[in-house]
This record gives structure tokens, sequence and C-alpha cells, in this order.
């Protein structure tokens, strides 16, 4: 079987490159063994919180952090790190060609019940900047630590996934992920309906009418809460995931971040053959302005994000 060394040599000639990505991949090792015994440790997930002995505990937020950043100051082709636990980007090396922007951990209200959570990261020519569109991405990828930890990765071409084996070598498990087309699954936090858009109400209206209603179909609704595990499960079997832009969020820009979370996200699932949006545009054609700025998410079955873009220019 395929290792992740040996597809990487197929992706890239560049080994630094590859070498980037690997350190990525490392730190994922090391965040989903420390998550794995979270709770035996008395992390629970919470800053602030106290363990068994009752010393202070740092947030597993942080400690995510802390392992990407180590990870990342050990490879020289690392010139900077933008990381959501970070307010200000950090220089690693002055020589190294890359940037890289990442979620150290995503979904982290999820610790506590020990549901899916993961590492999502973007690497970027250092020569461009940090603030480049997401059509710039030279590589982007995610660990989802779920029941198998999963590394989910796109250079140029198709996205892979790869399996942590128990021996920690990451093995290729699916050649070319496929979004299928059509789907009778969408992803939103329903409890925002107040908050939501004409073309988000819109469009879940059609959806949830079933079988009779515009859509002619019936749909199931599913949300983790926790960005990876929704686009995992959409990139595995279809779907879509919404994170729009609502009256409560928009002076804010929407709630996920463009550069660490849509980006990578919008480069793996187009990768796939899924397509990608803020409702307005496509998420890979938004100009940063930001390290941290945050973007409408809206992604997953080609057709499902059409139907959502159709209702956006109706709106
Ligand atoms: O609290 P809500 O509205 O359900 O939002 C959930 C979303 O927020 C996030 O948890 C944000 O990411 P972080 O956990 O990294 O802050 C996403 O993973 C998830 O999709
Ligand atoms: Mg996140
Ligand atoms: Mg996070």
């Amino acid at each position: 079987m395929t290792d992740l060394v040996e597809w990487l040599a197929t992706q890239t000639d560049d080994r630094e490159l590859a070498g980037a990505i690997l350190s990525m991949a490392a730190a994922g090792v090391e965040i989903g063994a420390v998550l794995r015994e979270a709770p035996i440790a008395g992390q629970t997930g919470l800053a602030g919180s106290d363990n068994v002995q009752g010393e202070a505990q740092k947030a597993l937020d942080v400690i995510s952090n802390d392992i990407v950043l180590n990870h990342l100051r050990k490879n020289p082709a690392i010139s900077i790190l933008v990381s959501e636990e970070l307010d200000e980007a950090v220089d690693l090396s002055i020589q190294g060609r890359f940037n890289i922007a990442t979620d150290p951990l995503d979904g982290s209200s999820n610790l506590d019940v020990n549901v899916t959570v993961g590492t999502i990261f973007s690497v970027l020519d250092a020569a461009g900047g940090l603030l480049q569109k997401g059509t710039a991405q030279l590589a982007a990828g995610y660990v989802a630590y779920g029941p198998a930890t999963s590394l989910v990765l796109r250079v140029m071409g198709d996205t892979s996934v790869f399996t942590l084996d128990a021996g920690g070598r990451w093995v290729q498990t699916v050649v070319a992920a496929k979004v299928p087309e059509a789907s009778g699954e969408f992803a939103i936090n329903t409890a925002r309906e107040r908050f939501w858009d004409a073309a988000t109400t819109g469009y879940v209206k059609e959806s949830v009418a079933g079988e009779t209603g515009p859509a002619g179909k019936r749909y199931n609704m599913r949300w983790v809460g926790s960005m990876v595990a929704d686009i995992h499960r959409i990139l595995m079997r279809g779907g879509i995931f919404l994170y729009p832009l609502d009256s409560e969020t928009v002076s804010k820009g929407g709630r996920l971040r463009l550069l660490y979370e849509a980006n990578p996200m919008a480069w793996l699932v187009e990768g796939a053959g899924g397509k990608s949006t803020t409702g307005r545009k496509g998420i890979l054609d938004v100009e940063p302005t930001g390290i941290h700025q945050r973007v409408p998410v809206i992604l997953g079955s080609a057709e499902e994000v059409r139907r959502v873009e159709a209702w956006y220019a109706r709106a």
C-alpha cells in the first residue's frame, strides 16, 4: 500500500514542499497522541481547567498550537506561521520558502464529549506574503482525530485520504476522493435560523419540504459542530456545509476564518470535484485583507452548492 512519503513523490518534485507537508503530518500524529490520552491526563479541553492534582492545565488548543510550532521550528523551509491561536504571525526562518496557516485544533468544543476534532492547514509560497487568495495555495490538508486518524491532502491534483496505522505510518486509503455530485444531506446550525438571510432560508425551506417540495427529494440534516468532521463526512459521501453570513455575524464578515478554515477546506473539496462559495463568489477567489479574516462558507456536492448560488442570485 502506498504511504504518504511515496504519494508525495508522485505529487511534487519539490522536496521542501513535501517536507513542509510532512512536518504538519508529524504534528498531527503528536496531537492525536495527546488527544487520545487527554481524559486520563485530566485534560478536559477547557481553558483554565485543573487536572486531578489540582494543577492548572493548558487548553488543548494551546497545546496543539505549541506542537505545530515545535514541528515547524525544526523545518528551515518554513518562513511564517499564522495560527488561529496566535494574534500575530510568527517568523520562523528567514530563508524559509513556505508560509503555513493553521487551525491547530478545530471543533474544540467537542473535546469534552470525545467527538471528532481536527487540525487544518494551508501551505503558501512565502514569496507571495501572508495575504494570498486560496487559488494560490500550494497544498492544503487536515487531520481528523476520529475512530481512525485520517489525513486528507491535496497538493495540485486529486484529494487523497491517508489513515494512520498502529506503527505511526500514514497509509493511503482513498486514492482520489470524489464528492458525489448530488446529495440528500445538508449541514447547518439551524438554531441560527432567526439570523439567516433570504437565500439560506430559501435553500433550507426548499430542502426540508421533501419529495413534494420544489427540490423534489427528501433531505437529512447533520451538524457535528466540528468543521473537520462535517467536511470529512461530505468528502466521503456527499452533502453540503453552510456557515453563511447572517445578521449576527455580518459585522465580522462571517464565522469561519478564511486563511486556515475556509481556504484549505475549499481547496480539498474542489480537488474532489465539489464546489465552494461565499454565496456571492468562489471562496478561493476572496482577496484576504487580514490574517484572521472571517468569511461565509458554503461547500460540498456541486449540485447543492449550485442550488444555494441560485438562491443568492435571486436574493
Ligand atoms: O458553534 P457552532 O455555531 O455550531 O459552530 C461550529 C463551527 O465552529 C467551529 O467549531 C470553529 O472552529 P474552532 O473550534 O477551531 O474555533 C467549527 O469547527 C464548526 O463548524
Ligand atoms: Mg476551527
Ligand atoms: Mg481551532
